[in-house]
This record gives structure tokens, C-alpha cells and sequence, in this order.
């Protein structure tokens, strides 16, 4: 049988890159001859310079930029040919700002400018950004001002300190910076900046803001936007990934384009799944969240053009039989009912997977070759 593997992270416990092992692994235990082509997925947030050098290769580069909070981290950034791919969650993402620390209004993007810069000294021609699971909300100032916009200082400092700069902002060096380069910011959503659908309101508490916060850095983001753009750039799709940094990056110049779009085209999944006998994607939560454009739903539609079955192998499954089957996906199976609890599901995860994956194994290739067990005669709901 030949099997595509493609699922995203399974946030807090498994890389892409890890999940899609552990299923092929599972896989082969039972079905030896199978052929299992692996292609971790990404949309934009974590996860996305791993994937793409797993897909692309290419040279990865080693950097230290300004975290969230102020302090360098570690972050490495994909060098394939003229092209450079930046992870802006390697510099400013939630991952890194421990729980008790988190505050939406101080956290800056400025490392994300940083790697920008660094890209482009290197010689980058194109410049694409993965944006999502971000820790920001500063509207992508501290990225404007490591790239040369000003004050710089009070760009630097956080979304809080955007309702009162210190005079106006000025991005001609900021533009200059990547003049030339075709940047890219491919984003996980495709919210604006401001409002209901806005950063702040729709991200701000899942990193750290109460309800007057949100209030605040809204109307602190709206004030950036009067200082910088007259124009209708706040509204574009995409403007508020990452806490706003989609629209920090169309201000100097860049375009916002979808990143699961873009990751999939990448790794050329279309390709793989028009040979293939069975697609598995996956991810931690697969919910109704899920079914509105997120990766496994975009995975299952490029199976479905193609008529070829797709299953979720998921940590948690809260989706019913019949709306997946109306995205296209035959069978899912969830993680914390094959392990018993979410606690073993959770502190055993690749060796759960591994073992789920295999027992779908059974079931698939079973009912291929017309043995008992046929596929799909059970699944969580
Ligand atoms: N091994 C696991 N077993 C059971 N549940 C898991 C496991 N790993 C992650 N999860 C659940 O999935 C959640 C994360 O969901 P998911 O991986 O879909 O990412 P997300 O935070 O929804 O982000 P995204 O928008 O990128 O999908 C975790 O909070 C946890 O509840
Ligand atoms: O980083 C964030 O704010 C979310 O992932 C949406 O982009």
C-alpha cells in the first residue's frame, strides 16, 4: 500500500515532524511493504522552517535574536536557493514566554525584523514568514523598528506602548531594508487587525489578556494604525496573524498569502496523494475548528479531489462521523480513547500514535486485501 503521511504538529507533545515518524512507524510494524511517504505540514505558526527543510532541504542558520520579553533566543531560519524561511514563532512565539509571564502588551516581534535583516544580508532575493502562534500583539512594531523604523525604542517595547509613541513613526528605513525583496508573510489566519475579528480581540486572551486588555491593545493598535497607514492595509486578510505582524509586513511592502496554501504547495502534496492508496493526516485537537480551513482539512481536500480515502489519526477528536465525512474524511481516530485516558494519550504520545497508527494498519490494509477487520468499522466520534 502506499500511504502519505501529512499531519501538522500535535501542539504541546509532538512536532509534525515527530508525528508523522511515529504513524509510519505504526504503520510499517504491521505492514512492512507499505510505502510511506512523510510529509509534515505546517500553516505558518511552529513548526514551519522544520517542515520545509524536511520537504525543501536547503541550509539551515544558526541566529540569536531578541525574544518576546526582551532576552536573545535561539532561533534558525531555511536558506533553499534565493529564498529564506523565517518562523516568526522561533522569535517572538507563546512557547516562550512561560505562563506566568504572559502579557500581550509587552511582548515585541522586533527578533522576527532581526532575522529579516539577517536573511537579507545574507543575500535572500525572497523572504517568506511563517506567522502564527505568536505571543505579540504589537501590530509587527518591534519587527518595523529591527528593520530601522522609528522610535525605534518605543516600536520595540511592546502592543501596549503603541496607544502613546512619542511622536510620529517613520518607515522610509524600514522599507528600504527590503527593498528589493519579494516578502512574503504567510499566515495561519486570516483575521484583520482590528475589532471583532481583530488580533486582539480573537488571540489576545490565549496569550494572557483579560477582557479590558483586549480593549486596550485594540485601541492601542488602532492608534498604530492611524500613525502609519491611511489606507485600508488594517483590513486586508491576514493583517492581524501573529498579533498583527501580517500588517507590519504589508506596510514595507509584503504580501499575506495563506501559509497552509503555501506549505502545501511546497512540499507538493497534490503530487504524492495522486499516487497514493490511503492519506493520514492529524493534528492534537481535531474539532470543528478544524473543518474551517485548518491543515487536515486542507490535507483531506486535496485527497478527495483526488478520490482517494482520507483518515485523522488525532490526540483528541471532537468532530462526529458525519461532518467528517462531509470534509471528505472516511475514518478518525483519536488518541486518548485508543490510550484510555487524555493523561497516557498526553505522556506517551509518539508511543500511543505508534500504536494507534498500527492498529489502523489492521484495519486499512485488512480490508484491502479482503482479510477481517475491515477499515473503518470503528472510530471514535
Ligand atoms: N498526544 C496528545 N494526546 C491528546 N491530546 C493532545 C495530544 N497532543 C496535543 N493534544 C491536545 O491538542 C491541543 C492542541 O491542539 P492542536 O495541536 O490542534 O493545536 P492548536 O493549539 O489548536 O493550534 P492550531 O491552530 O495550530 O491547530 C492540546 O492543547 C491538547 O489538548
Ligand atoms: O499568533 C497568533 O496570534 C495566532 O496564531 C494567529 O495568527
Amino acid at each position: 500500500m502506499r500511504i502519505v503521511i501529512a499531519p501538522d504538529k500535535f501542539a504541546g507533545t509532538l512536532s509534525a515532524v515527530e508525528a508523522a515518524e511515529a504513524v509510519a512507524e505504526g504503520w510499517r510494524s504491521v505492514d512492512p511493504g507499505a510505502q510511506t511517504r512523510l510529509l509534515p505540514l505546517s500553516d505558518g505558526g511552529p513548526g514551519f522552517v522544520e517542515v520545509l527543510h524536511t520537504a525543501l532541504g536547503g541550509t539551515l542558520h544558526e541566529a540569536q535574536v531578541t525574544g518576546p520579553l526582551g532576552a536573545p533566543v535561539p532561533a534558525r531560519y531555511l536558506v533553499s536557493g534565493a529564498t529564506a524561511y523565517i518562523e516568526s514563532a522561533q522569535a517572538c512565539g507563546l512557547h516562550l514566554v512561560p505562563g506566568d509571564r504572559r502579557d500581550p502588551g509587552r511582548t515585541t516581534s522586533r527578533g522576527v525584523g532581526e532575522l529579516i535583516a539577517r536573511a537579507v544580508a545574507d543575500g535572500a532575493r525572497s523572504v517568506v514568514v511563517g506567522l502564527g502562534g505568536s505571543s505579540t500583539n504589537d501590530g509587527g512594531a518591534g519587527m518595523l523598528a529591527a528593520l530601522g523604523a522609528e522610535p525605534a525604542e518605543a516600536l520595540s517595547c511592546g502592543g501596549a506602548a503603541l496607544g502613546r509613541l512619542p511622536g510620529a513613526v517613520g518607515l522610509d528605513a524600514a522599507r528600504e531594508a527590503v527593498h528589493g525583496v519579494s516578502l512574503v508573510a504567510a499566515t495561519d489566519v486570516d483575521n484583520p487587525l482590528l475589532g471583532l475579528h481583530g488580533a486582539s480581540a480573537v488571540f489576545g486572551p490565549q496569550k494572557g489578556a483579560d477582557d479590558d486588555q483586549v480593549q486596550r491593545l485594540d485601541a492601542a493598535l488602532a492608534a498604530f494604525a492611524e500613525a502609519t497607514d491611511p489606507g485600508g492595509l488594517r483590513d486586508a486578510p491576514g493583517a492581524g496573524a501573529a498579533g498583527g505582524l501580517g500588517y507590519g509586513m504589508l506596510l514595507v511592502g509584503g504580501a499575506v498569502e495563506s501559509g497552509i496554501a503555501r506549505v502545501l504547495g511546497a512540499v507538493g502534496l497534490a503530487e504524492d496523494v495522486s499516487a497514493a492508496d490511503l492519506v493520514i493526516t492529524g493534528e492534537g485537537s481535531f474539532d470543528t475548528q478544524s473543518l474551517r480551513g485548518k491543515l487536515p482539512h486542507g490535507v483531506a481536500r486535496a485527497a478527495a479531489d483526488q478520490g482517494v480515502p482520507c483518515v485523522v489519526l488525532a490526540g483528541a477528536v471532537g468532530v462526529g462521523r458525519q461532518e467528517a465525512a462531509a470534509a471528505g474524511i472516511a475514518e478518525t481516530y483519536s488518541l486518548v480513547e485508543s490510550a484510555g485516558s487524555t493523561e497516557a494519550a498526553m505522556s506517551r504520545s509518539a508511543e500511543e500514535l505508534r500504536k494507534l497508527a498500527a492498529d489502523v494498519a489492521r484495519r486499512w490494509s485488512g480490508a484491502r486485501t479482503g482479510a477481517a477487520g475491515a477499515a473503518g468499522d470503528s472510530s471514535a466520534e
